[in-house]
């Protein structure tokens, strides 16, 4: 648990009533530049993260790799779904939806939240939104889940007596999904359709609300490995200590996990540094209440300034310096201080905090096990400065693109990532 951080009172202290807390412009600047089992499984974040991320590093453009990997888990977790591209149909109208939809929530972001009556008057820009955002979902789940069926009614024809197992393919390749599970279920016991509506429902929540906030992440941790040679360096070293088996590399697993202090301290900082979602998600109070003199009335919208949290001068000195130091005690063993305030507080924190983690662990220590990370050199081989700017999309926070170099540690380490590689995978299954 954390030790004297900010607490869920500090979360009830920004009221409309009053200005939020100083938060840095950067987020905010318009002028920058540039469940289910399957929710606890780390299966889908290790297999996703090997095959996903690792062998496409060799090759692709770091953004694609971001949305590869942060889109990938929850496709697949819920759907069995892998897009093909990022333009496939599905994550276009994702992307879409998500932008509008946060547009719409977000404090100010739409008069209806000022004024509720407006939510009733046809043809206001709230209403043609939410109309817009209506259609774009019902493609969000009808394409994977048209998919899925397909693939449900080859099972039905080929294993017709095994059809309680968990072979929802008739090829073998997809892993088990929420909603093909349900699917299963539904063929064997029935279902209402309220109970379907509501599993496909959580399969959209899931997909909206883990790709954008993971991809957020992802992008803070490659700019801020780029940016930081030295915590590359001593994570690498601890890496070896572990990953070297007489002189073989062998990629990061979750057992690692408690064996590798100065990747968790990475993981925590990251999620410090640049929470995804840097003012939470609007709430609203659902009775009266005063806090420090302040009143809040019932039906208050309030946003918790996580970013302010994590920005706390006192509890985190030099907050915009990335040191995952400040999460090990002297003796480079982990501190207490292992809340992550960016997955929220309370009855509505974060329900996908352990996919999450789990994922971008396996992120950081499988990039940093076998790649290095430099920032790009023009044509006279002088380093391309990267900038600090983060910008908003509707309630997130993203980095500015920004061109890195991403090379394999060693010929062990590249050979090892080659046969992850799909073209690889029946060779060395
Ligand atoms: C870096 C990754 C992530 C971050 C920073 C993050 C952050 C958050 C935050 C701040 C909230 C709002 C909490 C509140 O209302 O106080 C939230 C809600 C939620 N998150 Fe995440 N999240 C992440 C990944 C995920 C993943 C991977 C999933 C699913 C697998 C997920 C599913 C959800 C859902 C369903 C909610 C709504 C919960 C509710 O309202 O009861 N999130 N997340």
């Amino acid at each position: 648990m954390q030790s004297g951080g900010p607490t869920v009172a500090s979360v009830n202290s920004i009221s409309t009533r009053r200005p939020l807390p100083n938060i840095n412009q950067r987020w905010f600047s318009k002028s920058t530049t540039s469940s289910s089992d399957c929710l606890k499984s780390p299966k889908s974040s290790i297999s996703t993260v090997k095959r996903n991320l690792l062998p496409k590093l060799l090759i692709r453009p770091t953004n694609e790799i971001t949305h590869r990997l942060s889109i990938t888990i929850p496709l697949s977790t819920m759907y069995g779904y892998t897009p093909t591209s990022l333009t496939d149909p599905v994550i276009l109208a994702a992307d879409e939806s998500i932008e509008l939809g946060t547009q719409v929530i977000s404090p100010g972001g739409s008069l209806a939240n000022v004024f509720p009556i407006l939510k009733y008057v046809p043809w206001t820009w709230t209403q043609r939104m939410a109309k817009e955002i209506r259609r774009l979902t019902e493609e969000m789940k009808s394409i994977p889940l048209e998919a899925l069926k397909k693939d449900m009614v080859s099972v039905q024809v080929h294993y017709e007596s095994m059809i309680s197992d968990y072979e929802f393919k008739a090829n073998g390749t997809a892993s088990p999904c929420l909603v093909g599970e349900f699917l299963e279920k539904k063929q064997v016991y029935g279902a209402t359709e309220e109970e379907e509506e509501t599993i496909l429902n959580v399969a959209n929540t899931v997909y909206g609300a883990a790709s954008d906030t993971t991809i957020s992440a992802t992008e803070s941790l490659f700019y801020l490995l780029t940016t930081h040679p030295d915590v590359q360096a001593k994570a690498q070293a601890e890496l070896d200590n572990v990953l070297l088996e007489g002189g073989m590399p062998r990629l990061p697993t979750l057992e690692d996990r408690p064996s590798l202090p100065y990747i968790e301290a990475i993981y925590r900082e990251v999620m410090r540094w640049g929470p995804p979602l840097p003012l939470g998600l609007p709430h609203a109070t659902t009775e009266d209440d005063w806090y420090k003199g302040y009143f809040i009335p019932k039906g208050t919208i309030i946003s918790p300034n996580i970013w302010a949290m994590t920005h706390d001068e006192n509890r985190y000195p030099e907050p915009m310096a990335f040191k995952p130091e400040r999460f090990l005690n002297d003796d480079g063993t982990l501190n207490q201080d292992d809340r992550i305030l960016a997955y929220g507080f309370g009855r509505r924190v974060c329900v996908g905090k352990h996919v999450a983690s789990s994922t971008l662990w396996l992120a950081i220590a499988c990039v940093l096990a076998c790649f290095n990370l430099e920032p790009k050199r023009d044509a006279d081989g002088n380093v391309i400065d990267i900038d600090d700017k983060v910008h908003e999309e509707g309630l997130l926070a993203h980095k500015t693109p920004f061109k890195c170099n991403i090379e394999p540690r060693s010929v062990e380490w590249m050979s090892l990532v080659e046969t992850l590689s799909p073209k690889n995978q029946d060779k060395y299954n």
